[in-house]
């Protein structure tokens, strides 16, 4: 298979800051409310799975030119004041990096200089040529605040083409989502919970349990047909997305279900197995979306059988630098749906701007 190496090591990587996310999320929902309210907890957490992820992947894949574009730098780190931080991020990615490898000798331990350089590898700009590593290191931030779905998403481009996706979604329950209730979709309920999905180009798209040896299983997405019986997926946060927008389209198309609301790329691994058929995202204007929001999840998704595209109906074009370049919103359906969402989009969408020029 294509990428073997490159696989194992991202699973690696995604699963073991998913660990790190874990553990501080565990401990931010013990804690009382003053520092819930305190943004600190999920810094630490994305600079931690940043780290935690670049020296993996650097680790593993001694012998290749590494170039990585991942959401966070350490700008912000080095200003003053930040040393307590910087030192709570270093224990806790040696602390992970120790549960991998318990046998490593006790001198290898870094410091905090090593994990300040191993976060600023991530400033790679990407772009059409060679490879790079693409990185969320917890995409869903709110979500990982409340308490909710959040991922660590990783793919690899090579010459502006997504190859291959990794996502590790902590709180997402083994078995499907659809159909239960809500609070249910989004929190940590008690049943099993903690998927990676996997995929790399041609070899389609596989789910196992997070931190478990069990044997992955091949996902698709849903093939129903009919848009009744489809249901949607969208954003938790309305400001990342349209949600009266999408109201007007799943109506078009007779959607029956309500929206389905969660954090994060967990959305596409959700679709991934088919929980639902069709996800609707759409920006508020003047927001450009990034390339870590939707690599991984882009080819989770396609290589399950599904269709990922812009409002527009065109393929999603990850060559050009950390931003996508596209036409309002991002959608994704099976085949079978897809010409008939498109069509309700437009139709939805042109509605509205003859409704704002009125
Ligand atoms: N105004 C906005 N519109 C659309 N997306 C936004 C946004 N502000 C932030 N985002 C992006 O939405 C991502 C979360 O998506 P979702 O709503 O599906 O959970 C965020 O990822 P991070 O949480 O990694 O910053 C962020 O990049
Ligand atoms: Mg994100
Ligand atoms: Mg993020
Ligand atoms: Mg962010």
């Amino acid at each position: 298979m294509a990428y073997e190496k490159e696989l194992d090591a991202a699973k690696k990587a995604a699963s073991l800051a998913a660990r790190l996310c874990q553990k501080v999320q565990k401990a931010l929902l013990q804690s009382d409310v003053q520092s819930k309210s305190d943004k600190s907890p999920v810094t630490v957490a994305d600079y931690g799975s940043q780290a935690v992820v670049s020296l993996l992947l650097q680790r593993e894949l001694i012998s290749e030119p590494f170039s990585l574009v991942a959401e966070e730098d350490s700008a912000d780190l080095r200003k003053e004041g930040s040393q307590d931080i910087i030192e709570r991020i270093t224990k806790l990615v040696n602390d992970t990096l120790a549960t991998e490898d318990p046998l490593k000798p006790i001198d290898s331990t870094l410091s905090t200089d090593d994990i300040l350089r191993a976060i600023d590898c991530g400033t790679s700009e990407g772009g059409p040529n060679g490879r790079h590593w693409v990185l969320d290191p917890i995409d869903g931030t709110k979500g990982f605040l409340r308490g909710d779905q959040y991922a660590v998403a990783l793919g690899l481009l090579e010459e502006g083409k997504v190859v291959l996706g990794v996502l590790a979604c902590p709180n997402l329950p083994l078995a499907s989502i659809a159909g239960n209730d809500n609070k249910n979709k989004n929190s940590s309920s008690s049943e099993e919970k903690g998927c990676l999905f996997y995929a790399t180009i041609g070899s389609g798209t596989y789910m196992q349990p997070l931190d478990s040896r069990s044997e992955p299983v091949k996902v698709h997405v849903s093939s129903v047909e009919n848009p009744e019986d489809a249901s949607f997926f969208e954003s938790f946060e309305g400001a990342h997305s349209l949600h009266d927008l999408s109201s007007s389209i799943a109506n078009k198309l007779g959607v029956k279900a309500p929206p389905v609301r969660i954090d994060s790329q967990a959305k596409y691994g959700a679709l991934s197995r088919g929980d639902g058929a069709i996800y609707l995202r759409f920006p508020h204007k003047g927001y450009r979306e990034k390339i870590w929001d939707h690599v991984a999840g882009a080819i989770v998704v396609t290589e399950a059988g599904g269709i990922v595209t812009d409002a527009g109906g065109k393929a999603l074009d990850f060559s050009k630098g950390k931003y996508l370049d596209l036409d309002t919103g991002i959608i994704v359906a099976n085949e079978k749906i897809m010409p008939l969402l498109l069509k309700a989009v437009r139709d939805s969408i042109a509605e509205q701007e003859n409704a704002s020029s009125l």
